[in-house]
C-alpha cells in the first residue's frame, strides 16, 4: 500500500477544514487516495459538527492512515488547539498552521508521506506573528534546502494542460523591475523543462516566455526589458538546446489557439501567470510547486474566509490538487 498523501490544515478560520471534511465525506464515491491531514483533530471535530457531517475522526500517525482512512480521517495531531471560529482571524493560529507545513515535509522526508497537499494559508494573519516567507512556495523551498543548498522554488498553475508560470512570485510590482534578470529567466525555464520531463512526463516540453511591457515592448519603444533581459536569456537557452518562444506579447500569449502550443508559459510577474488560469476555471486550477525534491500541490484559491462554516465552497480545486498529487507521486521519477 503507498503511503498516504499529507494535507496541512490551512489557516483555520478559512475555508480549508471544511474542503477537507467536504473531500472526506466523498473519498468513495471519488475514488481518493489515501491521505492524512496534519493539524488539530478538535477543530476538524467542531468544524464537521457545525456543517453536520456525520463522520469520525481519528488521531493517528502518517503509518496508521491506510487502515484508519476507510473509517475515519485520520490526523496527525499537532498539539496546537484554535478555537473553531469561522471566519474570524487570530493570531493564535500561526503556530499551527505553520508546524502543519513543516512537520509534513519532515514526514515526507522520512518517507511517511509521498507529498503534500496544502490547504490554504492566510498570509497576512501569518506575517504579523513574524511568519518570513511570502507564501508557502517560498516556505517549501527553504524547509526542503539541506546542507546549506538553496532552491529556487516554480509556482505553475495548471488548468487542464494549461500551464502558467511566473519568474518573478510573491513581490510588489515595482520590485519585479530589479528583480528581472536573465540568468533569473534561464533558471526558470530550465526548472520547468525539467520537472515537466520527470513530474509530467512530457518527453520534449514547448515553452513559451511572455514579455513584461505591453506588446513585448513594441521594439523598445514601450519598455526595453523584453531587449535588455529577455531576449538575451532566450538565445542563450536556444544555443543550450531548449525549444522556446519569445518574448511573447502577454497580452495575446493566452489566447487558447496560441496558449494551447505549448506546455508551459512562462510570464514575469505574479499576476500575467495567475489571472489568466484563474479566469479560465477557478474552480479547477491547481497550484503545483516544481524545483523541489518534493511533491506539493494546492487549490488554486484561498481562505474565502466569508465563506468558512457555511458549507458553500466548492471542492473542487482541492479535488483537481489531491489528483494530481497523487498523479505524480505514483511513479518514481525519470
Ligand atoms: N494556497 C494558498 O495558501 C493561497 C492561495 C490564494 C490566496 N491565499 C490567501 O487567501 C487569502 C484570501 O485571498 P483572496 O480573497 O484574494 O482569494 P480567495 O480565493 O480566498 O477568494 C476569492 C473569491 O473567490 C471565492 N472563493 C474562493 N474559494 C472558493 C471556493 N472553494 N468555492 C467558492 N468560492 C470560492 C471567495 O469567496 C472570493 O469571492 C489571502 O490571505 C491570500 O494570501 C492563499
Ligand atoms: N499566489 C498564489 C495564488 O494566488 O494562488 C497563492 O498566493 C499561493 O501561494 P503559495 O502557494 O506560495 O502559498
Amino acid at each position: 500500500m503507498p503511503s498516504p498523501l499529507a494535507i496541512s490544515i490551512g489557516e483555520p478560520a478559512g475555508i480549508g477544514p471544511d474542503l477537507i471534511l467536504k473531500i472526506y465525506k466523498e473519498r468513495v464515491a471519488q475514488k481518493l487516495p489515501v491521505f492524512c491531514v496534519f493539524g488539530d483533530p478538535d477543530l476538524l471535530d467542531a468544524r464537521a459538527k457545525r456543517l453536520g457531517y456525520d463522520l469520525a475522526i481519528k488521531t493517528t500517525t502518517p503509518g496508521q492512515a491506510p487502515e484508519i482512512f476507510d473509517h475515519a480521517l485520520p490526523v496527525v495531531d499537532l498539539g496546537h488547539r484554535v478555537v473553531d471560529q469561522p471566519g474570524i482571524l487570530s493570531p493564535d493560529a500561526a503556530p499551527l498552521v505553520v508546524d502543519a507545513i513543516r512537520q509534513s515535509v519532515d514526514a515526507i522526508f522520512a518517507g511517511q508521506c509521498r507529498g503534500l497537499v496544502t490547504a490554504p494559508i492566510h498570509k497576512a494573519n501569518l506575517y504579523k506573528e513574524g511568519f518570513d516567507f511570502p507564501g508557502h512556495t517560498e516556505y517549501l523551498a527553504s524547509l526542503c534546502a539541506k546542507g546549506g543548498d538553496t532552491l529556487t522554488p516554480i509556482m505553475m498553475l495548471a488548468h487542464g494542460s494549461r500551464r502558467a508560470v511566473p519568474v518573478t512570485i510573491h513581490m510588489a510590482l515595482k520590485q519585479v523591475f530589479e528583480t528581472l534578470t536573465p540568468d533569473l529567466i534561464i533558471e526558470n525555464v530550465r526548472i520547468v523543462y525539467r520537472d515537466l520531463q520527470t513530474r509530467f512526463r512530457i518527453e520534449r516540453p514547448q515553452i513559451g516566455v511572455t514579455g513584461l511591457n505591453p506588446h513585448a515592448g513594441e521594439d523598445g519603444t514601450m519598455g526595453k526589458e523584453e531587449i535588455d533581459i529577455i531576449a538575451p536569456a532566450l538565445q542563450r537557452l536556444r544555443v543550450e538546446g531548449f525549444p522556446v518562444d519569445g518574448p511573447l506579447p502577454a497580452d495575446t500569449a493566452f489566447a487558447p489557439h496560441i496558449w494551447s502550443n505549448y506546455d508551459a508559459l512562462i510570464a514575469m510577474y505574479h499576476d500575467q501567470a495567475l489571472i489568466p488560469v484563474k479566469a479560465i476555471g477557478f474552480d479547477e486550477g491547481v497550484n503545483i510547486t516544481l524545483g523541489l525534491p518534493i511533491v506539493r500541490t494546492s487549490p488554486d484559491h484561498g481562505t474565502a474566509l466569508t465563506l468558512a462554516g457555511t458549507g458553500k465552497a466548492s471542492p473542487n480545486s482541492f479535488l483537481k490538487a489531491l489528483a494530481i498529487a497523487d498523479e505524480m507521486t505514483q511513479k518514481p521519477l525519470t
